[in-house]
């Protein structure tokens, strides 16, 4: 190359996956030259500055490790696509809104719209590879798309899906589990997926680099997210059953995770999953089960979600009730409003749908969340609640967002931690104590806070899955 690069990326999307992505493979890969292209103006500017767009543990010292040298955020996407000999598409695929399979299936038209513009802007032929998460035999559209190309141009697509989690991402791309690459088993497909399979070597050891057909590539990242929270959805299951019986759900996953088969991670009990992918690839692969006649497969993992709906809406019954079935006029605190910590993001948040039910409920909601920003939790209960303050007249006086936990509690009837941020292990509770209304109630959606500790200073705690104190006794 006549710029000294060795080879060229380019990645369509600066997202959470896009931007820490490119940013590991810039890292570790200094003779490539990486730019990560959007449509946003404000998203790239916001990458190229010391304000990242979103929280991530450890990005920016990777982003700065590279930005400038080979690592470059850029609005010019069609200079950026003619430079490039690897295009990575990783765009939002959200649930459509409208249309055929509303609600269920993955809107892919983001995908589509890259690859006409690759095809439109190439002057030479490329690898394309499909970051973002498909529905199974999507690669086959994003192929006869680049096909219909008028110069004659060779692409070949690939599939390489990204499991990373928010809040770990960096330790997640640097030391990852597997990657995962499909191609199609052509001589020339094959040499595409050599040529992808080259790049991750540079700092993942080939044994765990995965190669397979497209199909198969597409699908195990939809199969992966729902065993993720098919976990989640039965523990959640269980955690009702041991409010019911006096079991504590600590208990039951310590005794059924040290079953090796079984395993220990992903099996936190909490007010139900959130977070931008888990209900949007179980929902993509009910509509797929649906699409092939598969009507019993279709039922089965639709119930991961059935179950996690349960879920929230139970956290949030139980603090109604518990506070003598009113909330009307109460200040309640909720402490965490993104999907998990670590993390700003929002999307799909369990707390949010706490809050809309507390609203509902006509409650003064105080949120703390140190990461979460104001304006993305309007956006995201807008979104997702079709809760405006344009169109819910009262929202702003009903949700306010506090300064810290402490504001959030004063003169609250209850807290309710729905993140399980590590701060909110260390606050002085006898603090808060005195300044909530009596009796002071606690609910843990996360069960991260000290119950027996909290109940001496005068507390009245509940949590997921766990026995109340008040209602059984050992024999
Ligand atoms: N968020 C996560 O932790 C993970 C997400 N994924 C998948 O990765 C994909 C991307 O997810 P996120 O990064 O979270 O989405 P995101 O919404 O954070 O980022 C997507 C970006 O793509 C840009 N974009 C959309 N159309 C474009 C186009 N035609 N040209 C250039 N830019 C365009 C948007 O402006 C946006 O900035 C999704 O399919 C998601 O399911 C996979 C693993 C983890
Ligand atoms: O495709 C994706 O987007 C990603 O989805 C998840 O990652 P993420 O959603 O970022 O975070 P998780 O750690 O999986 O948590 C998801 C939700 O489940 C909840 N959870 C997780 C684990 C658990 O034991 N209990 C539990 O309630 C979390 O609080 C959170 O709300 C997967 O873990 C990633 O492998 C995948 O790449």
């Amino acid at each position: 190359m006549s710029d000294g690069y060795d080879l060229h990326i380019c990645c369509m999307g600066a997202g959470y996956v896009g931007g820490p992505t490119m940013a590991v493979i810039a890292a570790n890969c200094p003779k490539i030259r990486v730019c990560v292209v959007d449509l946003s103006k404000k998203i790239i500017d916001a990458w190229n500055s010391p304000d990242l767009p979103i929280y991530e543990p450890g990005l920016m010292e990777v982003v700065e490790k590279s930005r400038g040298k080979n690592l470059f955020f850029s609005t010019d996407i069609d200079a950026e696509i003619k430079k490039a000999d690897i295009i990575f598409i990783s765009v939002n695929t959200p649930t459509k809104t409208v249309g055929i399979g509303a609600g269920r299936a993955a809107n892919v038209k983001n995908c589509e719209l890259c690859a006409r513009k690759i095809a439109e802007v190439s002057e030479g032929s490329k690898i394309v590879v499909e970051k973002s998460t498909v529905p199974v035999r999507t690669a086959e559209a994003v192929r006869r798309v680049l096909d219909c190309n008028e110069k004659g141009l060779k692409f070949q697509v690939l599939s390489n899906p990204e499991f990373l989690a928010e809040g770990t991402a960096i330790p997640d791309l640097m030391k990852p589990d597997r990657v995962l690459i499909g191609g199609v088993q052509s001589p020339e497909g094959l040499a595409a997926a050599e040529a992808l399979v080259s790049v991750y070597a540079n700092w993942v050891p080939r044994e765990q680099i995965l190669t397979t057909n497209l199909w198969s590539s597409e699908l195990a990242k939809l199969v992966a997210n729902a065993f993720l929270a098919q976990r989640v959805s039965s523990i959640n299951s269980i955690s009702a059953l041991c409010e019911a019986t006096g079991a504590n759900v600590s208990e039951i996953t310590r005794a059924v995770g040290m079953d090796n088969r079984i395993g220990k991670r992903f099996l936190n009990s909490s007010i139900g999953f959130g977070g931008s992918c888990f209900q949007k690839d179980i929902l993509n692969l009910v509509y797929l089960c649906e699409t092939y006649g598969l009507r019993e497969c279709a039922e089965y993992w639709n119930q991961v979600i059935v179950m996690n709906d349960y879920q929230k809406k139970r956290f949030s019954e139980k603090m109604v009730s518990t506070l003598f079935n009113t909330v009307t006029g109460k200040k309640i605190a909720i402490l965490g409003f993104a999907f998990k910590k670590d993390t700003g993001d929002v999307r799909e948040t369990p707390s949010m749908f706490v809050v809309r039910d507390l609203v509902h409920e006509q409650a003064k909601v105080h949120v703390y969340d140190p990461q979460v920003k104001r304006e993305d939790m309007w956006t995201e209960m807008d979104y997702t609640c079709k809760m405006s303050v344009a169109n819910y007249p009262g929202l702003e006086e009903a949700v306010t967002t506090a300064p810290d936990a402490y504001a959030a509690c004063d003169g609250a009837h209850a807290l309710a931690v729905l993140t399980e941020w590590d701060e909110f292990k260390e606050l002085d509770y006898e603090r808060i104590y005195k300044s909530m209304a009596k009796p002071a109630f606690v609910f843990d959606g996360r069960n991260i806070l000290d119950h027996d500790a909290l109940r001496k200073i005068g507390f009245e705690v509940h949590a997921i899955g766990k026995p109340d104190p008040n209602k059984f006794s050992d024999l």
